[in-house]
C-alpha cells in the first residue's frame, strides 16, 4: 500500500468521476472540481452529445467498480448498423458475431450513476461550479473560479489529475512547459444534435436495437436509441459549401434539404426546425500531445490528453480504458515514485491513443460513404466468414476495437495487414457463395500463413 494522497481531479465528467472511485478504493482522498453545476439537479442536457455507444473496454472499467449490472439495465443493445438510403430502403450490417453489440447509454445518466456511487464514500468530495482557470505545475497549485460566488479559490493537492476534457486547462498549463508536443486538428465538419420522439404508443419509431445511419457520401446523419423511446440524431455536415451548415439559412432551406435527402427521417422529426435552429453546431477535433504528466505531480487522462473525433464511438471507452490500465499499474506500484508510474503509463497509452484517433477519422469515411456500397457490405460478410473459419487467426478490425481489449495500436496494424489480404480476396468474389471457391480458399490459406509469419517476425523484433 502506498501513502495516502490528497488528490484533486479537474473535471467530473465521465472519466474524472470514474477515476475518483478507483483512486478512493485504494485509500486516497479525492476531491473533484467541476465547472458545471451538479447535473443530477439539472434536468437539461444542454442539447449536446446526449447518448453514447458503450462497448467492451468501457464495460470492463465499469465492472471494476461494480456498476456494470446497473448500467446494463438502462443500456440499449445495438446489434448493427441500419442504413437508410435516399428512398428510405433499409440495409442491416451486424457489428460482430451473434451476441456482440454496442450499447446506447445516456451520457448524463451514466455520469450521474458514477457520481451517486461516491455518495456514501467519505473519501470522495465533489465541488461543483468550480472552474480551473490556471495551474502552477511546479507547486501543483490550482486557481479556481467559484462560479456561484464569483470568488477565486486556491488548492494545492499532492497529486493533480486533468480529466477536464478536450479543451483541458491542465493540458493548457503543460503546453507552456518545455518540450511539450501538442497538435490539434479540426475537421471541416461540425455536428448538430436533432431528435426523433417516441411514437404515440411510447415505443421506438424505427428499429430500436440498431445504430441508424443515413450515409450520403460527403455527410451523414446517425441516430442512437434512448430508453424513453426517442432517438438522438446527429447530423455530421460540412461547415461550408453547397450542402453545408452555411447553406441552410432558414426553415424553408432546412425542410427542402431534409425532405430531399432524408425523406424517411423527416416525417419522424416533428421538432426538426426547432432543434436545428436552437441547438449549437459542435466542432470535431483530434488532440494529440505528449507527455501527459509533469514531474510525477500531475497527469492528464481521457479526452484531456487524447480527444478523438466520435466516429468509432470510442472516446469515452478509451478514457475508461486509461483508468483500467492505470489501476492495473497501481496493483504493482510500491513506494512513492509517482513520476516513474506516470511516465510508464503515458508511454504505454500514447501509441494506443494515437491509433484510436486515426481509426476514428477512418471510420467517418466508412460510415458516411462506404456503408452505402453493396460491395463494401459483401466484403464485410466475407470477412465474417473468414473470421468464422479461422477464429484464432482473424478478428475483423471493428471487432478488435470494439469487442476486445487488444491494444488499439495492434488493432490498427493488424487491420492494415488484413485490408491488403481482403483486397486480394475480393478480386475473386462476386457473391457470398464465391467464398467457398477453391481459389479463394487457397489464397486465404497462403495469405494467413504469411500473416502469421509476419506476426512472429514482428514479435521477435520487439523483444
Ligand atoms: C457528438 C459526440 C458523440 C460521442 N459519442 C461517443 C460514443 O458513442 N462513445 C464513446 O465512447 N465516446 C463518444 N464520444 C466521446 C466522449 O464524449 C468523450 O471521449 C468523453 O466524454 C471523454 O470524457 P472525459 O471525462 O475525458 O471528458 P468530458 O466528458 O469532456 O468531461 C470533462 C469534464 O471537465 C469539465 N471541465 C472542463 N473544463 C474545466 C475546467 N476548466 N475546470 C473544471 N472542470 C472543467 C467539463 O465540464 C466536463 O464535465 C462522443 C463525443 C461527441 C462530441
Ligand atoms: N473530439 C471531439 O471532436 C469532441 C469531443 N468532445 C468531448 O466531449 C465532451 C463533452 O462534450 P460537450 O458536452 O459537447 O462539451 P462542451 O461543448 O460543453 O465543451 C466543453 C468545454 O469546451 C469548450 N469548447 C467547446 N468547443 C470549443 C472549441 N471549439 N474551442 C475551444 N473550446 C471549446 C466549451 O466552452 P464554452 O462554454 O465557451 O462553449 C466548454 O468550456 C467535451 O468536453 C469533449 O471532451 C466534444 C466535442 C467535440
Ligand atoms: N457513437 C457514435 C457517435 C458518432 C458517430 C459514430 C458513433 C458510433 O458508435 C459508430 C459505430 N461504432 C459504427 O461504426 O457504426
Amino acid at each position: 500500500m502506498t501513502e495516502r494522497k490528497n488528490i484533486a481531479i479537474m473535471g467530473a465528467g465521465l472519466v474524472g468521476s470514474l477515476l475518483s472511485l478507483y483512486l478512493a478504493k485504494r485509500g486516497h482522498k479525492v476531491d473533484l472540481y467541476e465547472r458545471r453545476p451538479d447535473l443530477r439537479k439539472n434536468t437539461l442536457d444542454g442539447g449536446r452529445s446526449i447518448n453514447l455507444a458503450l462497448s467492451d473496454r468501457g464495460w470492463r472499467a465499469l465492472r471494476g467498480i461494480g456498476i456494470e449490472e446497473d448500467v446494463r439495465k438502462v443500456a440499449i443493445p445495438m446489434h448493427g448498423r441500419m442504413m437508410h438510403d435516399e428512398q428510405g430502403n433499409l440495409t442491416f450490417q451486424p457489428y460482430g458475431k451473434e451476441g456482440q453489440s454496442i450499447y446506447s447509454v445516456s451520457r448524463s445518466g451514466l455520469n450521474a450513476a458514477l457520481m451517486n456511487l461516491s455518495e456514501p464514500n467519505p473519501d470522495i468530495t465533489y465541488h461543483f461550479s468550480r472552474q480551473a482557470t490556471d495551474v502552477n505545475l511546479r507547486t501543483n497549485e490550482v486557481q479556481l473560479l467559484n462560479l456561484e460566488t464569483g470568488n477565486p479559490e486556491n488548492i494545492q493537492p499532492d497529486l493533480l489529475f486533468g480529466a477536464d476534457g478536450a479543451f483541458s486547462v491542465v493540458r493548457g498549463a503543460m503546453q507552456k512547459t518545455e518540450r511539450f508536443n501538442y497538435a490539434q486538428s479540426y475537421l471541416e465538419y461540425g455536428y448538430k444534435e436533432l431528435s426523433i420522439p417516441p411514437t404515440a404508443a411510447g415505443g421506438w419509431a424505427i428499429e430500436k436495437n440498431a445504430l441508424h445511419i443515413w450515409p450520403r457520401g460527403k455527410y451523414m446523419m446517425i441516430a442512437l436509441p434512448n430508453i424513453d423511446g426517442s432517438f438522438t440524431c446527429t447530423l455530421f455536415f460540412p461547415y461550408d459549401g453547397e450542402q453545408s451548415f452555411a447553406a441552410i439559412k432558414n426553415e424553408a432551406d432546412l425542410m427542402a434539404f431534409f425532405t430531399e435527402v432524408f425523406p424517411d427521417a423527416v416525417s419522424l422529426m416533428p421538432t426538426l426546425a426547432q432543434d436545428y435552429f436552437s441547438n449549437p453546431i459542435g466542432s470535431l477535433v483530434t488532440v494529440k500531445c505528449f507527455p501527459w504528466s509533469y514531474e510525477g505531480k500531475s497527469l492528464l487522462i481521457g479526452d484531456a490528453c487524447h480527444a478523438v473525433v466520435p466516429f468509432y464511438g470510442q472516446g469515452m471507452n478509451a478514457g475508461f480504458e486509461d483508468i483500467t490500465v492505470l489501476d492495473q499499474m497501481l496493483d504493482s506500484f510500491e513506494g512513492d515514485d509517482w513520476e516513474a508510474l506516470f511516465e510508464a503509463f503515458e508511454r504505454r497509452r500514447k501509441p494506443n491513443a494515437d491509433a484510436i484517433a486515426d481509426l476514428a477519422v477512418m471510420n467517418f469515411i466508412e460510415m458516411r460513404d462506404k456503408v452505402a456500397d453493396p460491395r463494401f457490405l459483401l466484403r464485410k460478410k466475407i470477412e465474417a466468414r473468414i473470421s468464422q473459419q479461422f477464429p484464432d487467426k482473424w478478428i475483423p478490425l471493428y471487432s478488435m476495437v470494439t469487442f476486445t481489449d487488444l491494444p488499439y495500436s495492434y488493432a490498427l496494424e493488424t487491420g492494415q495487414q488484413q485490408d491488403k489480404i481482403m483486397k486480394k480476396v475480393m478480386k475473386h468474389i462476386q457473391s457470398i457463395e464465391d467464398y467457398d471457391k477453391p481459389e479463394v480458399q487457397r489464397l486465404l490459406e497462403k495469405q494467413l500463413v504469411q500473416k502469421e509469419k509476419l506476426k512472429k517476425y514482428n514479435a521477435a523484433m520487439e523483444v
